[in-house]
């Protein structure tokens, strides 16, 4: 059995990760594919790592160009992560007739319509599993399971170093400072987390679930994108007491006029499977309208989780590389020539129902004023809660759950709630999925 050769650029969390998995289950990962898997080569610009975790027992570089241009090589493995230097060698690789798998989902998100237009030309795949929610096979099931369905909306925790900081700083009240560092050092957070703090990493990751699902192009500069670096401690709070939990969702939803895609902390029921999913551990809720809803769970993040999406990939290609490109999985899943420019929504088309908290003054009339600006609006209440004014203070908080609105409704609404004389500062207000 003559092995298949791969190129490994990048040996940091995923790649390492990646290394050890295939080295340790070696024997059953063979007689899967139908023939060896071998790193040959990996690339590092930090030699002194690669040596260390491969006890060198493959070639090493810190020239990761040198390997894709290598003609011994079958497979490059781009671990190495951003869209600048990766961007370029998974093009030089395509060019070079070389398969890619990828756990990138900034470069796909960002360049995937380039790179698989250049795949699809030269007959290559570039698989790319681990690039949402790491281990869990949901490009898998989204590409292959789901085939028979009309997806209709998706939402996922696909952010495991959120989802992480959100569960500690509610279950033990730590600062969200302390609980970022943890997630670093496990190996959870990208490279820059601001990326994983402010929804840009799940938007990525919404964005090729969106595609896949729905046969459109990448369009992440269309998807509307919020983090949790502005949410306060307080709504959390609020939410628990009117039984809801507030996840950053990533949301790929088709309406009739085009596609809803967003990234936002969202307030979901507490009594939901996707409400109990804690720590660093991902889930994808799909609605489909044969197969109904299914969830996918497990890890998001964290390096053998991810390796384990990684060499599902090196399997694929594996066994499929000999194959005519036309008889492949398409890479979005839809034929390249059915993939259909649906628009995606500006967020001020989106359907959705909200949570608002506003501080007003403790005197009669006001809980009036408020709902009346609402039902002028055509926004009915779903439910409410006053709190009474803490002693000595004149000011109190009102909480109100709203029906599904057309969000620019209701921002025309908060700018009616907010100029009352009574309402001191902003409105808050958070976004709600009942699932
Ligand atoms: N960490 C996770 O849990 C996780 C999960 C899913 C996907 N990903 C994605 O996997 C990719 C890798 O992430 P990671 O967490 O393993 O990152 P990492 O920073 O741990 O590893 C990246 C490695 O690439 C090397 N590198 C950087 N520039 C290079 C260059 N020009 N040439 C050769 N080597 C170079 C670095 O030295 C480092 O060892 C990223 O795209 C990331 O988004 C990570
Ligand atoms: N930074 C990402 C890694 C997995 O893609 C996360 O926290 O989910
Ligand atoms: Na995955």
């Amino acid at each position: 059995m003559k092995p298949i050769n791969v190129g490994l650029l990048g040996i940091g969390t995923v790649g390492g990760g990646t290394f050890t998995v295939l080295k340790r289950n070696a024997e059953e990962i063979t007689r899967r594919a139908g023939r060896p898997i071998r790193i040959t080569t990996v690339a590092d610009k930090n030699l002194e790592l690669a040596r260390r975790v491969t006890g060198g027992e493959v070639k090493l570089s810190d020239d990761a160009f040198a390997v894709v241009a290598d003609p011994e090589i079958d497979i490059v493995v781009e671990l190495i992560g951003g869209y600048g230097v990766a961007r370029e060698l998974v093009m030089k690789a395509i060019e070079n007739g070389k398969h890619v798998v990828t756990a990138n989902k900034a470069l796909l998100a960002v360049h995937g319509n380039e790179i698989f237009a250049a795949a699809q030309k030269k007959g290559v795949m570039v698989a790319f599993e681990a690039a949402v929610a790491g281990g869990i096979p949901i490009i898998k099931a989204l590409r292959e399971g789901l085939t028979a369905n009309r997806i209709e909306w998706l939402a996922g925790i696909i952010n495991g170093t959120t989802n992480f900081i959100l569960s500690e700083m509610r279950d033990k009240g730590l600062p969200f400072a302390e609980v970022l560092k943890e997630a670093q050092a496990l190996g959870y957070a990208e490279a820059d987390p601001t990326f994983d703090i402010e929804g840009v990493d799940a938007a990525h990751k919404a964005t090729i679930m969106s595609a896949i699902a729905f046969g459109i192009p990448m369009q992440f500069d269309k998807a509307y994108i919020e983090g949790i670096s502005k949410l306060d401690a307080v709504d959390i709070a609020y939410a628990e007491q009117l039984g809801y939990r507030i996840k950053l969702l990533g949301i790929a939803r088709r309406r009739d006029e085009g596609i809803e895609l967003r990234v936002h902390p969202t307030l979901i029921p507490a009594k939901r499977l996707i409400a109990n999913v804690e720590g660093a551990m991902n889930a994808v809720l799909v609605q489909a309208d044969a197969v109904g809803a299914t969830l996918y769970y497990g890890k998001g993040a964290g390096a053998e989780p991810t390796a384990s999406a990684v060499i599902a990939d090196l399997v694929d290609v594996t066994r499929l590389h000999t194959a005519d490109p036309e008889h492949r999985v398409p890479h979005l899943a839809f034929q390249p020539d059915q993939v259909q420019d649906i628009p995606v929504l500006p967020i001020e088309d989106v359907v959705t129902s909200y949570y608002l908290r506003m501080h007003v003054e403790d005197k009669p009339g006001v809980l009036a004023d408020i709902t009346r600006i609402l039902a002028d609006s055509g926004i009915s209440i779903e439910a409410l809660i006053q709190k009474e004014a803490a002693e000595g203070e004149s000011h109190t908080d009102i909480i109100l759950l709203t029906h599904q609105t057309v969000e620019g409704k209701a921002n025309a609404a908060i700018v009616r709630i907010e100029a009352l004389p009574v309402v001191q500062g902003r409105v808050t207000r958070l976004r709600m999925e009942s699932l």
